[in-house]
Order: C-alpha cells, then sequence, then structure tokens
C-alpha cells in the first residue's frame, strides 16, 4: 500500500517515519531527494544556475541551501521557478525507488502532498500529522536553530492545518505524544489499513 505522510514543517513527519520503518515499512523521503539532488553535481545543479545564477552555488558546487531559503520564501516567484526545477526530478527519484521496494508498505513523506495536486493520485492513503502552529515554531527553532520569521516565513507558504486535515484519510494529532504512544497509534493504523486493503 502507498501512503503519502505530510504535514506543516516541523509537524513531526520525520519521526512518524520512523514509526513506519519500525515496522518495516520503506520511507521515501521528498527533502532527502531534494537534498541529494542539489549537493555538488547533483542533477538539480546545472538547471539552477542557469536559472538563479552561480550565486546561489556554494565554493563546494552544492546549492548554497540559506541563500536559496532566503530567497524562496521572501518571493513566491522564485519559490515556484526552483519547485519547477525540483520537483520533476523529485517524482522521478521517488517512483524509482518505490519500484525497487519490496515492503508491505510504502510510505511517502512529502511535505508539500496537499499543495502540489500531483500527489493525491499516487498514493493509496494520505496520513496527516497535525500540531499548533506554535507547537511547530518551537520545535523547528529548538532542531534546526532557525529565527522565528525564518519558521513563520516557511509556514505562509504552506497549506492551511484545516486544508491538509481536509485531504486526510488519517491524522495523527502530533501534540504532547509520548514516541511509545505514536509508534502505537501508527501500528493500529498499519493493522486498520492492511484490513482494509
Ligand atoms: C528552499 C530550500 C533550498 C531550503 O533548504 P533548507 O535546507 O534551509 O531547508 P529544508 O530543505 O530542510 O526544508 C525545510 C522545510 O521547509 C519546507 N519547504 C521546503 N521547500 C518548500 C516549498 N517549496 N514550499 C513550502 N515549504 C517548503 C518543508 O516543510 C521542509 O521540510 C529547500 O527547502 C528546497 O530546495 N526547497 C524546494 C524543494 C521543495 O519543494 N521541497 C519540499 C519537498 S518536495
Ligand atoms: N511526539 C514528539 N515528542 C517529542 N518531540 C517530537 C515529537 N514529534 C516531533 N518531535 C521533535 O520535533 C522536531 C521536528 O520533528 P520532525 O523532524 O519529525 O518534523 P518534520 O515534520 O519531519 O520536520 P520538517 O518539515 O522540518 O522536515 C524534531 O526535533 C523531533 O524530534
Amino acid at each position: 500500500m502507498r501512503i503519502g505522510l505530510t504535514g506543516g514543517i516541523g509537524s513531526g513527519k520525520s519521526t512518524v517515519s520512523r514509526c513506519w520503518q519500525a515496522l518495516g515499512a520503506t520511507v521515501i523521503d521528498s527533502d532527502a531527494i531534494a537534498r541529494e539532488l542539489t549537493l555538488a553535481g547533483g542533477a538539480a545543479m546545472p538547471l539552477i544556475v542557469a536559472e538563479f545564477g552561480a550565486s546561489m552555488q556554494a565554493a563546494d558546487g552544492a546549492l548554497d541551501r540559506l541563500r536559496m531559503r532566503e530567497l524562496a520564501f521572501a518571493e513566491p516567484g522564485a519559490r515556484q521557478r526552483l519547485e519547477s526545477i525540483l520537483h520533476p526530478l523529485i517524482g522521478i527519484e521517488t517512483e524509482v525507488r518505490a519500484q525497487a521496494s519490496t515492503s508491505d508498505f510504502i510510505v511517502f513523506d512529502v511535505p508539500l502532498l496537499v499543495e502540489s495536486g500531483r500527489w493525491r493520485r499516487k498514493v493509496e492513503r494520505v496520513l496527516v500529522v497535525d500540531c499548533k502552529l506554535s507547537t511547530q515554531v518551537d520545535r523547528v527553532m529548538k532542531r534546526s536553530g532557525w529565527e522565528r520569521a525564518a519558521v513563520e516565513a516557511v509556514i505562509a507558504q504552506q497549506a492551511s492545518r484545516a486544508r491538509r486535515r481536509a485531504a486526510a484519510d488519517a491524522v495523527i494529532y502530533n501534540e504532547g505524544l509520548s514516541l511509545e504512544r505514536l509508534q502505537q497509534q501508527i501500528e493500529g493504523l498499519a493493522a486498520h489499513w492492511r484490513r482494509e486493503a
């Protein structure tokens, strides 16, 4: 079964992904693929340099992520140009990885599943990880050392919690939840979806 896992920045997608991995699922992480594509020599780099100029490249040839983040979340047009380079390449790579999987469950961790539209028909279930906006901000500031305004700028470009929940087959409310309880919820969901299938 193909599951699309989504949620806002810092909601807990990677944490939930690890719960699925513990059950033997294959997890395919779009953010990780985007990072690989933009390493030095990555397939996206020539296209990014052609579109945004060589100043977007760090000294080692990889994408200058901080610089690109500042541009992409300040100018929606720039973010869309970046997405139009990366999203087709991410789509190809995720499909290659999915084809290679022999697991019962393939979990696609896709931050922009609801926003992009092209994902819904590729998955059989949509699992949304939800939490309060203030929790998202706190978690990302703590985990990544970002400024509050940087986290808020990303949240402003993402779907609302209500829109995401409306697209969900199941919602994990990841607020004050121990990792044990989270794992139990995923186990319950996996059993339920196994029965449905
Ligand atoms: C802008 C970039 C360079 C910033 O890199 P940085 O290392 O600072 O952040 P990172 O990649 O870890 O992303 C952190 C989070 O930002 C959010 N985010 C990333 N890109 C986008 C986007 N295009 N729109 C909305 N939110 C986004 C996601 O929640 C993501 O988990 C990078 O996020 C990127 O290349 N984005 C475009 C690719 C994309 O759309 N990725 C989203 C998953 S498909
Ligand atoms: N239930 C929880 N209990 C305690 N800490 C949590 C919980 N869920 C998530 N976190 C912590 O919050 C931070 C963000 O979680 P995680 O990385 O899973 O989110 P994400 O949705 O994958 O984030 P991003 O969109 O930035 O990739 C991490 O440091 C994680 O350890």
